[in-house]
C-alpha cells in the first residue's frame, strides 16, 4: 500500500516571507502521511533543513542547453526538490503542454532522481459530453510515460472544471474515475497497482474526509488551501485519520 500524500501546489504564489507557513506545517509533526509542497522555484533552495519534502511544479525535458527562462529537473534537484509536478491542466493550457511533451517532461524528472506528479482531468465540456473516462485513457497512455514505477510516480486526478471553483465531484463521481485509473495503471505496469492516485480540486478542510474515504483516494494536490498552514493542516489531519 502506498503511504498516504498530501501535496501542496503553491502555483505562482509565495515571496520568502511566506515560508513561514512550511515552518508552522512542519511543526505538526506526528501524522503518518507524507507531506509535500510544490513551491515557485524561486523559493525551492531556501528550504533546506526543513521536514516536509519540497517539490517544484514544471521542469524542462532536456537536462540543459540554450532555454531560456526553463528550468531542468537536474537543477531542481539540485536545488533540494524530490518531487516535480507534470501536465498539470493550467500548464497544459498556457504552455500548450500535450501529452507527449508531459511524458517527454516526466522522464526527464525520473532521470534527475526526481518523483513525479502527473496531472490528468476532463473539461467541464467533456463531462457533460459523457467522454471523461475516455479522456483520462488518453492522457494516461500519452503522459505517463514506460519508465514510470509506483516508487517514482504518483497521479493526480484533478478535473479542470473543479480546480479552484468550489466544485467538488461527487463521491461516486471520484470513486469511478480512481478505481478506472487504478484498473488502467494495473493493467499496463508491473506495479501498477502500487501507484498513489492523488484526488485534486477544490479539496478543503471540510471536504477532505469525504473524499479520503473514497477507494483508490491515496492522498490529495491541493491549490488555495495549500497556501496557508492553518487551513492545509486539517487536509493533513482528515488524511491521517482515513
Ligand atoms: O490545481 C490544483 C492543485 O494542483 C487544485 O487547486 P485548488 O485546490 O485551488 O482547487
Amino acid at each position: 500500500m502506498r503511504r498516504k500524500l498530501a501535496a501542496g501546489n503553491w502555483k505562482m504564489n509565495g515571496l520568502r516571507a511566506d515560508l513561514t507557513q512550511l515552518a508552522t506545517l512542519a511543526e505538526q509533526r506526528g501524522y503518518d502521511v507524507d507531506v509535500l509542497i510544490c513551491l515557485p522555484a524561486t523559493l525551492i533552495g531556501s528550504c533546506a533543513g526543513l521536514p516536509i519534502a519540497i517539490g517544484a511544479q514544471d521542469c524542462h525535458t532536456a537536462t540543459h542547453g540554450a532555454h531560456t527562462g526553463d528550468i531542468s529537473a537536474a537543477m531542481l534537484a539540485d536545488v533540494g526538490a524530490t518531487h516535480v509536478i507534470t501536465g498539470h491542466s493550467e500548464r497544459r493550457t498556457d504552455h500548450h503542454e500535450t501529452d507527449a511533451i508531459v511524458a517527454a517532461k516526466s522522464r526527464a524528472a525520473h532521470d534527475a532522481g526526481l518523483i513525479t506528479i502527473i496531472c490528468i482531468g476532463e473539461t467541464l465540456v467533456q463531462r457533460e459530453a459523457g467522454t471523461t473516462l475516455d479522456v483520462i485513457d488518453a492522457q494516461l497512455a500519452g503522459s505517463v510515460p514506460d519508465c514510470a514505477t509506483a516508487d517514482n510516480t504518483v497521479i493526480a486526478y484533478e478535473p479542470i472544471w473543479a480546480i479552484g471553483t468550489g466544485k467538488v465531484p461527487t463521491t461516486d463521481q471520484i470513486a469511478q474515475v480512481h478505481a478506472h485509473i487504478h484498473a488502467r495503471l494495473t493493467a499496463r505496469f508491473a506495479d501498477g497497482a502500487g501507484f498513489g492516485i492523488l484526488y485534486g480540486g477544490s479539496v478543503k478542510g471540510d471536504n477532505a474526509a469525504a473524499i479520503f474515504a473514497v477507494p483508490h483516494v491515496t492522498g490529495a494536490l491541493v491549490g488555495g488551501a495549500s497556501l496557508k498552514a492553518v487551513d492545509f493542516t486539517p487536509i493533513i489531519a482528515a488524511l491521517a485519520a482515513s
